[in-house]
């Protein structure tokens, strides 16, 4: 009885008549032979017992004849080999069974003359190495990109966040600009023209601040809605309350320090989230974004505290939004009383923003230590 090797050793001999030009290469994981038959046909490319048995009608380096050829392989290899047929040649792949690099191609040492290295696809083995990570680095990536949800929105999402940021930065620059030429040429007397010549632009950008409790509510921010909610209302009514509704109070030196200190705080602000939009950052500036409020916070809140007590006694005397209670109570809650309990909530807004914003500090400074470490 002859064995399977001794067999192959009958099939895989160039002795054999009519065996085409066979160019080999090899990865950790797969056998590329590319067969040079043209106009082929009658293809048959099997495996059995790690040998491989090719057969075909076709054009070859002795005309056009069957060619057939055996080759019997060093280690195993799966015995589905995939085979396609070109005008000009027939590329086949065959598996190994093991991931490794093969000292050569065939389980005899002399190599078959019909045989020889493709180099267009030759590899040494470290190459082929830096080629298989490079294989799995891109499938690992593939694989985590479809793993987090594909934001179509993206890039609208941050030309929408990006031209809000630009068009708070341009109206709170033109208020805080103006003020400032407006102090230098007129001094103390422009405190008591501010409102007059600054309320509009203020107006519109704090109608607009509204914005900054819709992002973090539809996610656009990954920010707290409550710290939103508590700094655009705390502003809002003494904007549109105190000062939009009480002309007395539009003459006086409180309005001054109140735009004053709110502009002075979004001329940083602004232009530091226009730069998170595009992922770039300047440290003066996000350090000027994260300080700043320190000193500009509690006294911005004392000086809408001045305002909301200066306005007490108008809203007292003038009864403005008081509350007339239907009989049998017959009273009538003045606004001025409404505000006294207002006073306490800007405090208690003013602790609960400062420690939201502290935190914020030590978050980004903390984070960006570490990723510098
Ligand atoms: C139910 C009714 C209650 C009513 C209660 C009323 C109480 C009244 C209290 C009154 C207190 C108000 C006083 C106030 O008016 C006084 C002053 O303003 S004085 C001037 C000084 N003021 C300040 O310094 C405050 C300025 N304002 C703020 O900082 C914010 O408005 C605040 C909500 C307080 C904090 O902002 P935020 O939570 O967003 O923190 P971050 O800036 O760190 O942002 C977090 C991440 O979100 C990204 N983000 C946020 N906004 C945007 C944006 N517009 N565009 C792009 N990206 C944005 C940001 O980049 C951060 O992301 P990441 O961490 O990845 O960088």
């Amino acid at each position: 009885m002859k064995s399977t090797r001794e067999l192959c050793g009958l099939f895989c001999s160039e002795m054999q008549t009519l065996t085409p030009r066979v160019y080999w290469a090899q990865r950790h994981k797969e056998i590329y032979l590319r067969v040079d038959l043209s106009d082929v046909q009658d293809l048959d490319v099997s495996i059995k017992e790690h040998i491989l048995h090719f057969t075909a009608q076709g054009h070859g380096a002795k005309g056009s004849n069957e060619y057939k050829f055996s080759l019997e392989f060093l280690e195993p290899v799966k015995d589905e080999p995939v085979f396609k047929a070109t005008q000009r040649e027939v590329n086949i792949t065959v598996q190994k069974v093991e991931s490794q690099w093969w000292e050569r191609l065939t389980w005899q040492l002399k190599k078959p003359v019909f045989l020889a290295p493709d180099f267009d696809r030759w590899l040494d083995e470290s190459d082929a190495e830096l080629e298989l990570k490079e294989k799995e680095d891109q499938i690992t990536k593939v694989s985590m990109e479809s793993r987090v949800p594909h934001d179509h929105f993206h890039n609208l999402k941050r030309g929408y966040l990006f031209m809000y940021n630009l068009v708070q930065f341009l109206g709170f620059s033109w208020i805080f600009v103006n003020m400032t030429v407006r102090l230098f040429i007129l001094g103390q007397d422009s405190f008591y023209d501010t409102f007059h010549s600054i309320a509009d632009m203020m107006y519109f950008c704090q109608i607009l601040a509204v914005a900054e409790i819709v992002n973090p509510a539809m996610g656009l921010v990954k920010t707290g809605v409550i710290p939103a909610v508590i700094q655009v209302v705390g502003r809002n009514v003494i904007l549109f309350v105190i000062f939009g509704s009480l002309e007395e109070m539009q003459n006086k030196a409180v309005v001054f320090f109140v735009f004053y200190l709110w502009s002075m705080i979004e001329i940083f602000r602004y232009p530091f989230y226009m730069l998170c939009c595009i992922d770039t950052e300047w440290k003066t500036l996000t350090w000027l974004r994260y300080t700043i409020w320190m000193p500009l916070y509690p006294l911005g809140v004392l000086a809408e505290a001045v305002a909301v007590v200066q306005s007490l006694a108008i809203f007292n005397e003038t009864r403005l939004f008081s509350i007339n209670l239907p009989w049998p109570l017959r009273m009538s809650i003045s606004f001025a009383l409404i505000l006294q309990i207002y006073l306490v909530f800007m405090f208690l807004g003013l602790f609960i923003n400062f420690r939201h914003l502290f935190n914020q500090r030590r978050k980004r400074f903390r984070t960006k230590k570490r990723k510098t470490n």
